[in-house]
């Protein structure tokens, strides 16, 4: 028997650094973990492996520091890198530009590119950058594959791709929607399809986590998604406003003073539910509700609308509808946000039952009636293991 072949998946993100030692074989986790605060007082790292967690909370300034200390503690409480067998390295990268419809080997070339690429994605590509600059430097010997979660998105139709701007300006700055979240989009809507035992589906991916953003997906090939050139568009998520008039930008920037950088961190971290309801995470606008809190009250609801306003415009672009799936952290865990997301859409065939909604499970299931026209289901994403398998198909 050859011996067990991983993939370290390092997923070096906006706000955080996720990362995965991956058997892509068996589709299990040897390791998984996270850093969380960079760059606060106090950090948060955690790091899982065969039943034990390990936790630290020193402070960890930047995502560069944090990946370091990542692979220590792979040293130093296991399983060692050395001794893993680890045949790639996958790396996330948010923006990829219309070039890559798939996984590439990483050469100065790509990191070149990558880096060309950020200010479409200035949250996500240079922490995307550290990662792989820092699992470069650290993990010299074996491939190093970048998967982009524009990839899934790179054909869509252009009537979907295109926005009414100015022809020669947006060909001269490349504005045009290029998605993103694509690697989860992907294997949630190809796990749909197998669950339903479909190949032609007409189906609505949400995933919904800090980042939000919803697809519609026809036969396997996306043909429409939320987020634009930028992850700002579309949903209501966390921080970010998601779709909001552009000309609140010249508003803002005419009469409140603001320069154009306060106004891209007043849309990508001082709105969304935060800026509603003055919490980022579900769970604590759920306790404020509870509260009687009105502003998160209204935030919610500001939320859900948004999500009922793609499910029906998404069922209007494919002529109909087969599935929608809700997945990533939200999507998974929050029956008040999938219940309020499909409220009054029954006159779509979408019939939420309620009890298996309010279920707690890992389990990917469905949660529609079983006279239903439309099958509503809950998947756990696992863009990990997306990327490890990608990242194995070139080595
Ligand atoms: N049990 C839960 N109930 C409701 N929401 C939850 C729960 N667990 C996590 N979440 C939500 O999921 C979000 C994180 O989702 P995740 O997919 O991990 O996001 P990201 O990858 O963008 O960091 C949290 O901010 C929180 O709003
Ligand atoms: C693209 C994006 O929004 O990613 P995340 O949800 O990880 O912030
Ligand atoms: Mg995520």
């Amino acid at each position: 028997m050859s011996p067990r072949r991983t993939v370290l998946v390092i997923n070096s993100g906006s706000s955080s650094i996720k990362y995965q030692l991956v058997d892509p074989d068996e589709g299990t986790a040897l390791a998984s973990g996270l850093v969380e605060r960079i760059g606060q007082s106090e950090g948060h790292l955690e790091h899982k492996t065969g039943g034990t967690k390990t936790e630290k909370h020193d402070p960890v300034p930047d995502h560069n520091e944090g990946l370091r200390r990542v692979l220590a503690l792979f040293d130093e409480v296991g399983p060692k890198l050395d001794e893993a067998n680890i045949v790639a390295v996958g790396h996330r990268v948010v923006m990829g530009g219309q070039a890559y419809d798939g996984p590439v080997l990483i050469d100065d070339e790509i990191v070149d590119i990558v880096e060309r690429l950020s200010p479409l994605a200035p949250l996500h590509n240079p922490a995307n950058l550290t990662g792989i600059r820092v699992g470069r430097e650290l993990l010299p010997d074996v491939p190093h594959v970048a998967v982009f979660d524009t990839a899934f998105f790179r054909d869509l139709p252009e009537d979907a791709a295109t926005y009414a701007l100015n022809k020669e300006v947006a060909e001269q700055y490349s504005v045009r929607r290029y998605g993103a979240h694509g690697t989860s989009h992907q294997y949630v809507s190809a796990q749909a399809a197998e669950i339903l035992g479909r190949d032609d589906l007409k189906q609505i991916v949400l995933h919904i986590g800090n980042g939000a953003s919803a697809s519609a997906v026809v036969a396997g090939k996306a043909v429409d998604t939320s987020m634009g050139l930028t992850p700002l568009e579309g949903l209501v998520m966390g921080t970010r406003t998601g779709d909001i008039d552009a000309a609140v930008v010249f508003h803002l920037a005419r009469n409140a003073g603001m320069s154009i950088d306060d106004i891209d961190n007043l849309f990508n971290k001082r709105s969304g539910l935060l800026g509603l309801a003055g919490e980022s995470d579900l769970r604590e606008v759920h306790r404020l509700v509870e509260g009687g809190d009105a502003d998160a009250k209204l935030g919610l609801a500001v939320y859900a609308h948004r999500l009922r306003k793609y499910i029906g415009s998404y069922a209007a672009v494919m002529g109909g509808l087969d599935a929608i799936s809700f997945t990533a952290g939200v999507g998974e865990n929050d029956d008040i946000v999938r219940a309020g997301a499909l409220a009054g859409l029954e006159f779509l065939g979408i019939r939420l039952d309620q009890e298996k909604n309010a279920v707690r499970s890992k389990e990917a299931r469905v949660i529609s009636t079983e006279d239903s026209a439309v099958t509503v289901l809950i998947i756990p994403t696992n863009e990990e293991l997306a990327i490890a398998r990608q990242a194995m198909t070139l080595v």
